[in-house]
């Protein structure tokens, strides 16, 4: 099986078969990959369980259903956190339309969000978006136990960091027509843990690496998945971690889908002391991360990603 560095310099790491076995050498081998990945890169592909397949094509069609409606009806989606409702066709983001369900793995959260996008009902559009966020959020914590079990970290501290996430899904859509901007997104790093994102065919996805060149992703399969780190991994793992820079540019006139769902902690964000040593000083002081999103809105609203806002926010230098 084993994972490879591919030209396009996103790491693919194999997360299916073998590797889902805690304890089993390819799981170990996984394990590694994705904390290589994720320092080096912030990012990685996975090419998760291929049963997820089905699921990932239904939750697109889903996503197509749900851009159909009118406007009027999409407006409903209101959420004061940033980025977490609504948000169509603003002047800084012509081409990008997109809604969030919060708290996206209960069921009631998603019954709540179908109920107001179809007052009559629409059950299997309900059923597509809940079992997908729920396949995604087990991913997640296969990520997030792989990269603690390779710090070393105290295994009973999965539990409590598993139980603090909570997930927001945000489901994407880019249209351009002739002419028109191929800036879908202006690049920014995101204020979660991590995000997972998955897409239809047309790409556009594209991330900063570390020496400051843009790479562009591009899928290998459709039961593949992009990990972004977020601002919070970043100051929770004492920067060996640091967040992903991204944007996405769309250059033809097919519609591009995409989905995301991303994870934010409830309790307190601090590095874990086996991340803090004379040769890794603490970098940030412990943070809440809604309090991160209220200093990024008070201070960033309108030019996403420009600042590090962690850095800004916590970081033990502003001590
Ligand atoms: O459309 C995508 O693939 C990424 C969107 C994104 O970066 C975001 O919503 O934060
Ligand atoms: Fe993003």
């Amino acid at each position: 099986m084993g994972s490879k560095i591919v030209d396009a310099k996103i790491p693919v790491v194999n997360l299916f078969g073998e590797a889902l076995k805690p304890g089993s050498g390819a799981w170990a081998a996984a394990s590694g990959d994705v904390r290589r990945a994720m320092e080096g890169y912030g990012c990685m592909e996975v090419v998760y369980d291929k049963s997820s397949e089905e699921l990932s094509s239904s939750v697109l069609e889903a996503l197509e259903e749900l851009f159909e409606l009118p406007q009027e009806t999409k407006m409903k989606n209101v959420n004061p956190k940033p980025a977490h409702g609504y948000m169509g066709r603003l002047s800084v983001l012509p081409i990008h339309e997109g809604l969030g369900i919060e708290y996206a793995t209960d069921r009631e959260a998603c019954e709540e969000f179908t109920k107001l996008m179809w007052p009559e009902g629409n059950p299997h559009f309900c059923e597509v978006v809940h079992s997908y966020a729920v396949m995604v959020a087990q991913l997640q914590k296969l990520v997030v136990r792989m990269l603690l079990e390779s710090y070393g970290i105290r295994t009973d501290k999965y539990d409590a960091h598993s139980d603090s996430t909570t997930y927001l899904m945000r489901l994407l859509k880019y249209r351009r027509s002739k002419g028109e901007t191929n800036l879908g997104f202006k690049g920014h790093t995101d204020k979660s843990f991590v995000s997972i994102l998955h897409q239809n065919q047309v790409n556009g996805l594209e991330v900063r690496l570390n020496d400051g060149e843009w790479v562009y992703y591009q899928p290998s399969s459709s039961s593949s998945f992009a990990v972004i780190a977020g601002d919070v991994i970043m100051a929770w793992s004492n920067d060996r971690i640091k967040s992903c820079y991204h944007r996405v540019m769309v250059e033809g006139e097919e519609v591009r889908y995409a989905v995301g769902l991303f994870s934010f902690l409830t309790a307190i964000v601090e590095a874990p002391e086996e991340l803090v040593d004379e040769d890794h000083p603490l970098l940030y002081k412990p943070f809440y991360n809604q309090d991160l999103l209220d200093f990024y809105v008070k201070n960033n609203s309108q030019n996403k990603g420009d600042t590090n806002m962690v850095k800004a926010y916590c970081g033990t230098s502003m001590l």
